[in-house]
């Protein structure tokens, strides 16, 4: 492979808060580092219709502090096909563009993934979803400012929920993950999360009622993360009220908002970080792999290992939050 001189971005999959910051590490580093940019928008998409801009220091000036992501995102159903990859890899080579820069979930490393196996081509992740599910990493890009926005939303419920003595569960993102429930119940002072990665082991409802559940309070808060698996909050709600009526229950879907938002310093922070890296990762030659960050110390995670379906939780979490909702 010849030497880099232009380097492409793209933002794909749901957008996460930081994702303007990371496009902003990156464009400035790659920069400073004497490569060309050029911004490619709506993801994978952008590639297959050709939506492509030189980007310079100014594109990514006042950027850092906005949510979303100025190159929009999108979900390209076409690039999942070798015949979409080509298309692409038409549309780069077209273009001058010598390496990727892709800043995305599982789905979009995936993505990646196939994309540099197939071209030979050389491609740098960067971890940004809200939910927090790529191996590697200690957080992705945008869960911090998720787990923020939840415990902001929970502190409101949490008056009415008191005020009229009712069971609530609300509903959080986080896919097949379980990290926003459990981590936001904790900084939201939840009795409980019913997470995916271990509805299949034990009935987390009924355990959390025949433990003596609500003894001494008067309002309950339960998060709920959204999973085929957990059923979600509205399934559990239908549950309580069959099987335990005694309980007056509400139910709270936080949807879309959990996406919104400024990014907090830790996710500037870390978006800038591994921003920067992605760059230092081209230029040590590294291929296809993701940027995170372990034990504060940034690190390489080859794709494969990136993208295996089950990055664990942190079971002492749920031992804390045990304990702490008596
Ligand atoms: N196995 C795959 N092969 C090729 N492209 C993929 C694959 N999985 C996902 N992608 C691409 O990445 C995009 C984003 O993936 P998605 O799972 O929706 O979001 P995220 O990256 O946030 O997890 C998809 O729309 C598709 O274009
Ligand atoms: O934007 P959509 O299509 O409604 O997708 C919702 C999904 O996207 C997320 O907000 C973020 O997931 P990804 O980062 O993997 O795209 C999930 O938590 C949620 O399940
Ligand atoms: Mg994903």
């Amino acid at each position: 492979m010849a030497a880099i001189k232009t380097i492409g971005i793209l933002t794909s999959g749901g957008d996460a808060p930081g994702m303007n910051a990371a496009i902003r590490a990156v464009t400035r580093s790659a920069i400073f580092s004497g490569f060309k940019v050029k911004g490619i928008y709506r993801g994978y998409k952008g590639l297959l219709t050709n939506e492509i801009v030189d980007f310079k220091t100014q594109n990514v000036s006042n950027i850092i502090q906005m949510g979303g992501t100025i190159l929009k995102t999108a979900r390209c159903q076409e690039f999942k096909s070798p015949e979409g990859r080509q298309l692409a890899y038409d549309t780069l080579r077209q273009h001058e563009i010598d390496a990727l820069v892709v800043i995305g979930g599982d789905g979009s490393l995936s993505g990646a993934r196939a994309f540099a196996t197939e071209f030979n081509f050389p491609c740098i992740g960067l971890p940004g979803t809200i939910d927090n599910d790529l191996y590697g990493t200690d957080e992705t890009i945008g869960y911090d400012t998720a787990l923020n926005t939840i415990m902001e939303c929970v502190d409101k419920i949490r008056d009415t929920a008191t005020s009229h003595e009712r069971l609530f569960f609300i509903e959080v993102m986080g896919r097949d993950a379980g990290f926003l429930a459990l981590n936001g119940a904790i900084a939201s002072g939840a009795e409980a999360a019913i997470i995916p990665e271990i509805s299949t082991e034990v009935d987390q409802l009924a355990e959390l009622i025949q433990n003596g559940f609500r003894k001494s309070k008067n309002s309950s808060i339960v998060l709920v993360a959204e999973s085929p698996v957990t059923g979600g909050a509205m399934a559990l709600a239908e549950r309580v009220n069959k099987e335990y009526p005694e309980y007056d229950v509400r139910v709270s879907i936080l949807g879309h908002l959990q996406r919104g938002g400024s990014p907090t310093a830790r996710d500037r922070i870390l978006a800038s970080r591994l921003g920067s890296a992605a760059i230092d990762a081209l230029l040590d030659d590294q291929r296809n792999v993701m940027i995170g960050i372990s034990n504060d110390e940034i690190v390489y995670v080859p794709f494969s290992k990136a993208i295996k379906k089950d990055k664990p939780i942190n079971r002492s979490l749920l031992d804390t939050l045990r304990r702490l909702s008596i």
